[in-house]
């Protein structure tokens, strides 16, 4: 949606080597808040290079370490990060203030500031 809204193409990050995936690559270590694991998130270098200027779209915000591999891999093609877009940022882990700090424009649709397991109530941020 927020390609077609720019009239941008869009580059996939894979978490696993798949057919569509040929020749050289970026690649990021990038550890899964979620799944506890390590996955080598990848990005075909003929896809990325110094004229990108990248919005990073995600759906989930948590520890940030998403974020930095992509971050990391934009680095290495030498293009630029313009920007980032999240769906859901847990404003109770670290990550959106880590990536703030860094110094790039990081925008949430919302901020969850906590969630109570019992009553099922999720606290936004206003
Ligand atoms: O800020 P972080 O701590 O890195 O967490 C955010 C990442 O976690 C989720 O991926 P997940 O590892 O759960 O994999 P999946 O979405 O492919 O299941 C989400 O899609 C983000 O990429």
């Amino acid at each position: 949606m927020a390609a077609r809204y720019f009239n941008v193409p869009v580059v996939f990050a894979k978490k696993t080597q798949s057919v569509n995936l040929d020749g050289e690559m970026y690649t990021a270590e990038v550890e899964s808040f979620t799944h506890k694991n390590k996955n080598q998130v990848i990005v075909s270098k003929k896809f990325l290079d110094e004229n990108d200027k990248v919005l990073i779209i995600d759906d989930f915000l948590a520890n940030g370490c998403a974020l930095q591999g992509l971050i990391s891999i934009i680095n290495n093609a030498n293009a630029t990060v313009a920007g980032i877009g999240i769906a859901i940022e847990k404003g109770f882990q670290p990550g959106g203030q880590i990536i703030r700090n860094l110094g790039y424009k990081l925008e949430s649709l919302a901020i969850v500031d906590g969630m109570d397991h019992v009553t099922g109530k999720i606290i936004f941020r206003d």
